[in-house]
């Protein structure tokens, strides 16, 4: 059997804070409702939400500091302690993969607010949670609704629109890494999945114009295309068709690096390494990042060069149960050096 679980509803527009009480009830959430948010975007507008929603819904605010188990066990200990029937994060991927997780494991649903568009777990059903070691995504459950508000998305820098881009550029390596393990290992490979995750790749690519100009036609773009990604992971059953070894790359640089870049940004430099591995249009990548003011090499990432090489020399070995470009034994130092060379990465 192959479960695919998909949002119930996704909305998309203008002035949605007082919006997620019509879901809510459209929907049939239960009474207790517990809003998930960061330390910003809580005054983004995580308060704002919990307010619209206490004149409906019995509400109470939590406050997360990041993807960890140790945060989603807290969330897990305030939904079982207070009952709650429901969830709703407000923020980044790291608040909503903690909401993914913990409605998971406690049996509630969640709804997605996203305060950027920043990365393709919106309405994904796998969550990237760090434990011990690297950060990879497990399975979970994907939101019962999507409320992307555009005009909270644009107030996020520039820059996290353009880390959106990244994660979806990504989708052209991670499905030619799924192909790979399709045709060596014998993986599980679904067509419908990988040509969603590609439609992704090449609309914003083509878009790359109308996106660059950060206003609310680039916001809708951006939204749609991580949306469809997350579906995309939802279709496959896992991330694989939205992440290979430009996310290994990057989830190594997660775990060594003192100041780790954007997720979206780090796969997008990895997209490019990958690429050229893959002896795909690497320049092209590159190209289309540097349109849109995102970072293509470590300068730009602000992470020191020799970060680069180390993460690229232990990629591999992240989730050796992914066969990607990097094979069972990874690159080489020289290979490392190299790649990132030619690409301009270092
Ligand atoms: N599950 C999945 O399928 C996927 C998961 N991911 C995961 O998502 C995470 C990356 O998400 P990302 O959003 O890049 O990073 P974070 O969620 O870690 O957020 C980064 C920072 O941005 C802040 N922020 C959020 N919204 C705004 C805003 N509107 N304006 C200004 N600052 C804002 C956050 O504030 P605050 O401190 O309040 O949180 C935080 O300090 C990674 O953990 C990655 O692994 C990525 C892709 C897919
Ligand atoms: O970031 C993701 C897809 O863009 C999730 O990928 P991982 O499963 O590698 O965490
Ligand atoms: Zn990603």
């Amino acid at each position: 059997m192959h479960l695919m679980q998909l949002p119930r509803e996704v909305l998309l527009g203008e002035n949605l804070k007082g919006e997620v009480v019509n879901v809510a009830k459209r929907i049939g959430l239960g009474r207790k409702a517990l809003v998930l948010y960061g330390k910003h975007t809580k005054k983004i507008a995580g308060r704002e939400v919990e307010e619209n929603l206490s004149g409906e819904y019995e509400v109470d605010g939590l406050t997360v500091k990041g993807a960890t188990m140790e945060e989603v066990n807290r969330t897990l200990d305030e939904i079982r302690g207070g009952e709650f029937d429901w969830l709703i994060a407000v923020g980044g991927g790291s608040i909503i993969d903690v909401a993914k997780l913990a409605s998971f494991k406690a049996g509630v649903p969640f709804i997605s607010f996203p305060t950027t568009a920043s990365h393709d777990g919106i309405a994904s059903a796998n969550a990237s949670i760090k434990d011990i070691g690297a950060k990879t995504s497990v399975k979970a459950v994907p939101p019962i609704a999507v409320v992307a508000d555009v005009e909270v998305i644009k107030t996020a820098p520039y820059r996290y629109l353009a880390a959106g881009v990244g994660d979806m550029i990504s989708n052209l390596t991670a499905v030619k890494d799924w192909q790979l393990a399709h045709r060596i290992k014998g993986e599980y490979y679904s067509e419908y999945a990988a040509s969603l995750s590609l439609m992704s790749a090449k609309m914003v690519i083509k878009n790359a114009d109308i996106i660059r100009l950060g206003n609310e036609e680039s916001v809708r773009k951006v939204v749609k295309g991580l949306i469809s990604c997350g579906v995309a992971m939802s279709i496959a059953g896992s991330s694989r068709p939205a992440s290979g070894a430009e996310h290994l790359f990057s989830h190594a640089l997660d775990a060594i690096a003192p100041k780790p870049a954007l997720h979206g940004e780090q796969v997008g430099v990895g997209t490019i390494i990958m690429a050229y591995l893959h002896g795909m249009k690497w320049e092209r990548v590159r190209e289309t990042l540097k349109r849109m003011g995102a970072p293509t090499n470590a300068y730009e990432l602000g992470i020191d060069p020799e970060y680069i090489i180390e993460a690229l020399t232990i990629a591999h070995t992240i989730r050796p149960e992914r066969y990607t470009i990097l094979g069972k034994d990874g690159l080489t130092r020289e290979a490392a050096e190299k790649a990132a060379k030619i690409t301009g990465v270092i």
